[in-house]
């Protein structure tokens, strides 16, 4: 699919290291990607293998020890304060426990109206209103019955579509997902991938999706990195990585899935 889309967001060997001496840690290791507008990519690798490091510096959270990203083409800069403002315009991340993401103090409301004031907006209250009805109906929630409840009060279900309801109302170009259905069952965990399909299909968003389970990055995605110890072993199609994955570690990963061809042949 990537051939005719454009690049968005490229590494050339990036490398992310911590500490120093004998207590340093490689954890990201000369790694290259490119990154294509409305692709879901999915970066699949074992606990320790550099998933959430490689997020942060792709978020600009974390600075690269060497190599560079590229952003729309140039260089990406990040030196300003209105250099990392616009560029946190564009990238948006969810991550794994929703209630940490969150004001814990504030009601639902003025969690949803926080967007709309981040982005600037100038709207009238009816207006406002609307925005956060649509938002809200768009990930199966009733906005009149959470406004005025707190974060606490909701599920953590409830919550993770809160999130993406969020993402939907501030449309970035590109969104990391860490983990995002590690709180919730079975059945929500479709739920919240099939909304992320969408906001992907209706916005044309960027989605680099973070994961241990292989399962889910074949459902999610057009394309998957395979993370090993800081190193990406492997990328290709979805298709192509799992059905005949090429390096011993993807392979590895897979078997300890054993179901995985019969349970996607079912669906
Ligand atoms: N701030 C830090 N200081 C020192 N070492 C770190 C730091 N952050 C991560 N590491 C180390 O870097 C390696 C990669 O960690 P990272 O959190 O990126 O892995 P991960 O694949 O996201 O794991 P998980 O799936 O458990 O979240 C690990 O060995 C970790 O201990």
């Amino acid at each position: 699919m990537s051939e005719d889309r454009k690049v968005l967001i490229k590494a050339d060997q990036l490398t992310k290291v911590f500490g120093y001496g004998a207590g340093k840690t490689t954890a990201v290791n000369h790694v290259d990607f490119a990154f294509h507008e409305g692709e879901i990519i999915s970066i699949v690798g074992e606990s320790g293998s550099g998933k959430t490091t490689l997020a942060k510096m792709i978020m600009g959270l974390l600075k690269e020890s060497s190599g560079s990203i590229e952003y729309k083409g140039a260089p990406r800069k990040l030196g300003s304060q209105r250099q990392r403002r616009e560029y946190w315009k564009d990238i948006q991340a969810i991550f794994q426990d929703p209630f940490s993401s969150f004001n814990i103090f504030h009601k639902i409301d003025k969690l949803l109206l926080d967007c709309i004031k981040l982005q600037g907006l100038k709207l009238s209250k009816e207006e406002q209103f609307r925005k956060m009805k649509e938002a809200c109906s768009f990930v199966n929630l009733k906005f009149e019955e959470l406004s005025n409840k707190y974060p606490f009060e909701l599920s953590g279900g409830q919550m993770q579509r809160l999130m993406i309801a969020r993402i939907f109302m501030m449309h970035p170009k590109v969104l990391i997902a860490d983990e995002p259905t590690s709180m919730v069952d079975a059945c929500s965990r479709s739920t919240i991938l099939d909304m992320l399909l969408k906001l992907r299909d209706e916005n044309n968003m960027t989605i680099i999706f973070i994961t241990h389970d292989v399962g889910l990055a074949y459902y999610v995605s057009d394309t998957i990195y395979i993370m090993e110890k800081g190193h990406i072993v492997e990328s290709g199609s979805a298709e192509r990585v799992i059905l005949t994955p090429r390096h011993r570690y993807t392979q590895q990963l897979i078997s300890d899935v054993p179901k995985i061809h019969e349970a996607w042949e079912l669906a």
